[in-house]
């Protein structure tokens, strides 16, 4: 046996996080760990890796009990973890993240040799020299994984690693870590996909409130079945009504930004409209300019002309994020922690980040019970597990932050929403409340951008498909036009020049790059 848990239990002021937890894992087993948000997955993994310490159990490491008093000790023993939220520097390169963990021995060349080679070797896509800050949350995660692999683990926890990357990408993993499990590695994997987990793992412990609710074989099961274990019922279905379109509420006219730094992506001559009413999606593996086009329409970044940017017709390209939040604009970003929420700050106060001053102020003081009454109504409306509106944000598990800052933006009640990955890290049962919440926003009359990697998401949810490649973006086409695999080809930046509807393979095509 490579890992045994034997009745490990955590709490928390107010919860308990895990109790009574006991599984095992073989070397060379692939061993699924399913559960809500909140059902204590990323504890038990934290205790795992010596990141938390535990109330009660204990962990038996190759036959032999161990205390594992801190990641460091739990890396010598062989066990390296890939956590939800990235442990990366934004303002070193992708190499020196991964040459600090590695002690002093080995030059920085050498490292970064050594990543060309794992990154070459399991097909993984990195650009070891480009500062972090200049990756999108899919290639950061890339570069936790191999730095990973360089320790060549005998145990790999990976906490929802395809949360943000490509079915092609997911497809690329899987290899990666079928062959680390046929060299005998035990992964330890987390997911809310309940078909990667019927596709990839060979067994599988079901966690419901801190609690084991199910041990099984997934190949056995179906996603029905699985979820039942998991929440207890099957995911609600989504209901896509007719909408009325409204007129056009944001609209982006030529946008040509060169890009701000050596390794961002340059956007050229991007126009896109959204009408009040209708969902657009925006496809693309990530990287390909939806960090440029995010930042350039959310007012972070002003360097476009002021018509480039338009929100019911007003230029807007200039102005900054505050201002446009005050014309409507609601903004989701993909950073959860640092960006969407204050981790130190709790939800109540994380109210303010986005809250219009004028409806949490009073004489120029801050209304405190407003924002209270504001952060309860988003944690009972959207569900969200926390001990209430002042817990902080970094104690909320991933999926709670993410729904809290859904519900948030939601309820300031937008004409246009600007989401990016709308349902990273949330349990089936959430994301489809999520979906079925931009459904009801677009039914209101809010034009609704969602920009996601998840091509399975923007099918159920958007009425029109763009996608983004290299900076461009394709022709736009309704959703019921649309194929996965015809997405797919327009992904690699390969699309039709002509009416929207036609394939590349008849009909010229443009590439990208051009
Ligand atoms: N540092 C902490 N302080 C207080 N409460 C915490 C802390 N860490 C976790 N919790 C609580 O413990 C419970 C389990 O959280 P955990 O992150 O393990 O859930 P999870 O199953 O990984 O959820 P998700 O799928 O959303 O990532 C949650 O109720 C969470 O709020």
């Amino acid at each position: 046996m490579r890992l045994a848990l034997e009745h490990i239990s955590k709490s928390y002021p107010g919860v308990k996080a895990n109790d009574d937890i006991s599984l095992s894992v073989q070397p060379g087993e692939i061993h699924a760990v399913l559960g809500e948000n909140g059902a204590g997955k990323s504890t038990l993994m934290k205790i795992i890796y010596g990141a938390v310490q535990p109330d009660a159990g204990r962990i038996v490491w190759n036959g032999t009990p161990v205390r594992m008093k801190n990641p460091g000790m739990a890396r010598e023993l062989g066990i390296a973890m890939v956590y939800q939220h990235f442990s990366l520097f934004d303002t070193l390169t992708a190499a020196e993240n991964i040459w600090l963990g590695l002690g002093r021995g080995i030059s920085l060349s050498e490292v970064e040799t050594r990543i060309d080679a794992i990154a070459a070797r399991y097909g993984l896509d990195c650009a070891p020299r480009r500062p972090v800050h200049t990756l999108s949350v899919g290639e950061r995660q890339r570069v936790e994984i191999i730095r990973c692999l360089l320790a060549d683990p005998k145990l790999l926890i990976l906490d929802e690693p395809t949360s943000v990357l490509t079915p092609q990408a997911v497809e690329k993993l899987f290899v990666v870590l079928r062959q680390l499990a046929a060299d005998g590695c035990s992964i330890l994997y987390i997911s809310h996909k309940l078909d990667e987990i019927r596709n990839l793992c060979h067994n599988c412990t079901v966690l419901r409130g801190g609690r084991v609710s199910g041990r099984v074989d997934p190949a056995q099961e179906t996603e029905a079945s699985l979820s039942r274990l998991m929440i207890g019922a099957d995911p609600p279905a989504l209901q896509h009504r007719p909408s009325q379109l409204g007129e056009v509420l944001l609209k982006v006219d030529d946008l040509n930004l060169p890009g701000d730094g050596e390794f961002s992506v340059a956007i050229a001559q991007l126009s896109l409209q959204v009408r009040g009413g209708e969902i657009l999606g925006i496809a693309g593996v990530s990287g390909n300019g939806q960090q440029e086009l995010l930042a350039a329409l959310s007012g972070e970044d002003t360097r476009a002309r002021a018509a480039a940017v338009q929100l019911a017709g007003e230029p807007v390209g200039t102005l900054g994020p505050g201002e446009r939040r005050k014309r409507g604009l609601h903004f989701i970003p993909e950073e959860r922690l640092g960006r969407a929420t204050v981790p130190v700050m709790s939800l109540e106060q994380n109210m303010l980040l986005t809250a219009r001053p004028a409806e949490v102020t009073r004489h120029g003081l801050i209304r405190r019970q407003t924002l209270r009454e504001q952060a309860r109504a988003v944690i009972e409306r959207f569900g969200v597990k926390a001990a209430g509106p002042q817990a902080a944000a970094r104690s909320l598990s991933g999926g709670n932050l993410q729904k809290y800052i859904v519900g948030r933006e939601i309820l300031g009640k937008p004409r246009v929403l600007i989401v990016s990955q709308p349902t990273w890290g949330v349990d089936v049962g959430a994301a489809a409340q999520i979906r079925a919440e931009l459904l009801a926003l677009r039914d209101a009359g809010c034009a609704v951008l969602v920009i996601s990697e998840e091509l399975d998401e923007l099918f159920e949810i958007a009425d029109r498909l763009q996608v983004i490649a290299r900076g461009k973006l394709s022709p736009s086409i309704a959703r019921t036009e649309a194929t996965v695999e015809q997405i797919g080809v327009w992904m690699s930046g390969l699309w039709p020049q002509a009416a929207p509807g036609a394939t590349p393979a008849n009909s010229e095509v443009s590439h990208a790059a051009a």
